[in-house]
């Protein structure tokens, strides 16, 4: 694989999780070769577009074969660094927070959720979906003892930038944010802002101007 010599763009990288579901369930249907077109039509991106974006790693598939599926789907798992298992901390386990810690698909993937911190009282001591919620005074200690790299920011928004701040100090290297603000970080930390707001939003301006489903982007 080549990537680390050539800069790979965002839309490429937002592109492999969609490549690497795709894959699994056609796994699943017991697809063992797929062609860039079959896939393509699958996605709804062109063959060209899936072939330029694979071949920014490396060489994959054979010519006027396809792909074979099972090694094209752990190529780009390796290629999302889906096989280092990550373990994740929740930071506020309200309503999205409570969501996420019972969401069972993270662990298909690879992401071990290790614990979960919240201030509220009423729920320190807890065990959701068996991961313990501990107090927001212990994060240092737990993310070390757990060896957790990455947090996800569940809790209202005038509070985020404390916890996003607590975690930088706890060691944690990506945080995925659903606070609606920006938080600041040092430049090493990768930061994902997760806004369910914006897909609405842009649906309703699809509605709004009577834009052809078929026109969108
Ligand atoms: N609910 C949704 O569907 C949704 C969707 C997208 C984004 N969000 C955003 O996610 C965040 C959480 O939303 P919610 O609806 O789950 O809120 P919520 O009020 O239901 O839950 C917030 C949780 O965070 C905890 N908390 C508060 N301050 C804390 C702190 N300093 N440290 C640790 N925990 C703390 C609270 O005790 C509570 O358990 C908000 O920023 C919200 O804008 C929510």
């Amino acid at each position: 694989m080549k990537e680390d010599s050539i800069i790979i763009s965002k839309a490429t990288i937002d592109r492999l999780p969609l490549y690497f579901r795709t894959l699994r369930l056609l796994q699943r249907e017991d697809v063992e070769i797929i062609s860039s077109e079959e896939l393509g039509r699958r996605l709804g991106i062109t063959p060209e577009q899936i072939r330029k974006d694979l071949a920014s790693f490396g060489q994959f598939g054979k010519k006027g074969v396809g792909y074979y599926v099972k090694e094209l789907l752990r190529n780009i798992g390796d290629i999302l660094g889906l096989h280092c298992n990550w373990n994740f901390a929740i930071i506020g386990v309200g309503h999205l927070g409570w969501a996420l810690a019972n969401y069972r698909h993270f662990s298909s993937l690879g992401f071990n959720l290790a614990a979960i911190f919240d201030v509220d009282p009423t729920k320190i001591g807890l065990h959701i979906n068996g991961v313990q919620v501990f107090h927001l005074d212990d994060m240092e200690k737990i993310v070390q003892e757990k060896n957790i790299h990455i947090g996800i920011i569940a809790v209202p928004e005038a509070h985020a930038q404390e916890v996003a701040d607590k975690l930088v100090v706890s060691g944690i290297r990506g945080i995925w944010n659903f606070a609606p603000r920006k938080i600041r970080v040092p430049g090493s930390i990768y930061v994902i802002d997760e806004d369910l707001s914006v897909g609405l939003s842009s649906l309703s301006y699809y509605l709004a101007r009577k834009v052809p489903p078929k026109q969108q982007i």
